[in-house]
């Protein structure tokens, strides 16, 4: 029966088995682990198999002692719960399954996404075709919209966080930036996001709203593109200067419609941004810009994506 095909918190009916900490029965003994996928700043993730049924997963550890020490484990809370509140609502972003722990770790049982990181697939191809730009850009956008109807802001958008499943379909992940947490003074010590893709208001206001993931966006769909970072210095520091003074130039041959559709992101006020006043009613302009003019936004997550080949 499926009771014995299912880790043991779905097979109840009751709502417990919709929320994954729910589930005290489930413990490290139950999976066999595999390789390392990738370190995290407080945690490792881990490939591995659910014994009882075969089913892969990606498990997040985190190690408690190191969390206490750090004051992050209310960081690791706020992610576990922004993770339960987008629950399985999107296919485009990593789905929590569980969560369980020990006297060490922390552990969040997760989707694996078996083809791994956008960014390992632009350095291996240089850079990206524009119908798979396109295809991407336009999961990035179906999901964001998910997520920032849920008031949840991602703050660290970037290829890395942009994980390809079996399908070669995009999964968000990485969202270890609990903004429930960002009190005004935590704000000032915990600075958030990677150079590249930090937008201005962040870097002068320490300030991020839904607008700064457009921001990072348009640097992810400028470097899917040009196969190189829209604002890049000889350090972190150089590099945010270009960011605050909107120091890029497309390269030649950059196609003039997603150029359009960059420039419309890469602005300086976050409320000028393509995107940024759209409401859950009102249609969106990112999905109507003349760049995404050949999605089939009713299909996106059904079509096969294109195929992986490099572009300019
Ligand atoms: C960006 C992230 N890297 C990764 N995070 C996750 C992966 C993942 C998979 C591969 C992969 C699979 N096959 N080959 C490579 C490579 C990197 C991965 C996954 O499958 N499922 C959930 C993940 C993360 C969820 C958790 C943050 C909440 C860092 C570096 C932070 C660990």
């Amino acid at each position: 029966s499926t009771r014995q095909n299912q880790p043991r918190s779905k097979s109840r009916k009751r709502s417990r088995s919709q929320n994954p900490s729910a589930n005290t029965r489930l413990s490290a003994q139950d999976f066999v682990f595999g390789e390392t996928l990738g370190e995290g700043s407080y945690s490792t993730v881990i490939r591995a198999r659910y014994a009882r049924t075969g089913q892969e997963y990606a498990i997040k550890i985190l190690d408690k002692n190191h969390l206490i020490r750090k004051e992050k484990m209310l960081v690791a809370l706020a992610e576990k719960n922004t993770l339960i509140k987008l629950g399985a609502g999107h296919s485009g972003i990593v789905h929590l399954h569980w969560t369980f722990q020990d006297d060490w770790s922390l552990f969040f049982v997760l989707d694996l996404a078996t083809n791994g990181e956008m960014q390992t697939r632009i350095s291996r191809m240089g850079s990206l075709s524009l119908a798979c730009t396109r295809y991407y850009t336009a999961q990035i956008i179906d999901a964001l919209e998910y997520m920032h109807d849920k008031d949840v802001i991602h703050r660290d958008l970037k290829p890395e966080n942009l994980l390809l499943d079996s399908n070669f379909r995009i999964k968000i992940t990485d969202f270890g930036t609990g903004k429930i947490l960002e009190s005004a003074e935590e704000r000032a010590h915990s600075f958030v996001g990677t150079a590249q893709y930090v937008s201005p208001e962040l870097l002068e206001r320490n300030e991020t709203s839904k607008s700064s993931d457009l921001w990072s966006l348009g640097c992810i769909v400028f470097q899917m593109i040009a196969g190189k970072f829209a604002f890049q210095g000889l350090s972190d520091y150089l590099t945010w200067q270009k960011i605050k003074s909107l120091d890029y130039t497309f390269p030649d041959g950059f196609d003039e419609d997603a150029k359009d559709f960059v420039t419309k992101l890469l602005v300086r006020d976050p409320l000028q941004r393509i995107g940024a006043t759209r409401s859950p009613s009102s249609p969106s302009p990112l999905r109507n810009h003349p760049f995404l003019a050949s999605i089939n936004w009713e299909t996106l997550w059904t079509d096969p994506a294109p195929p992986l080949e490099p572009g300019l």
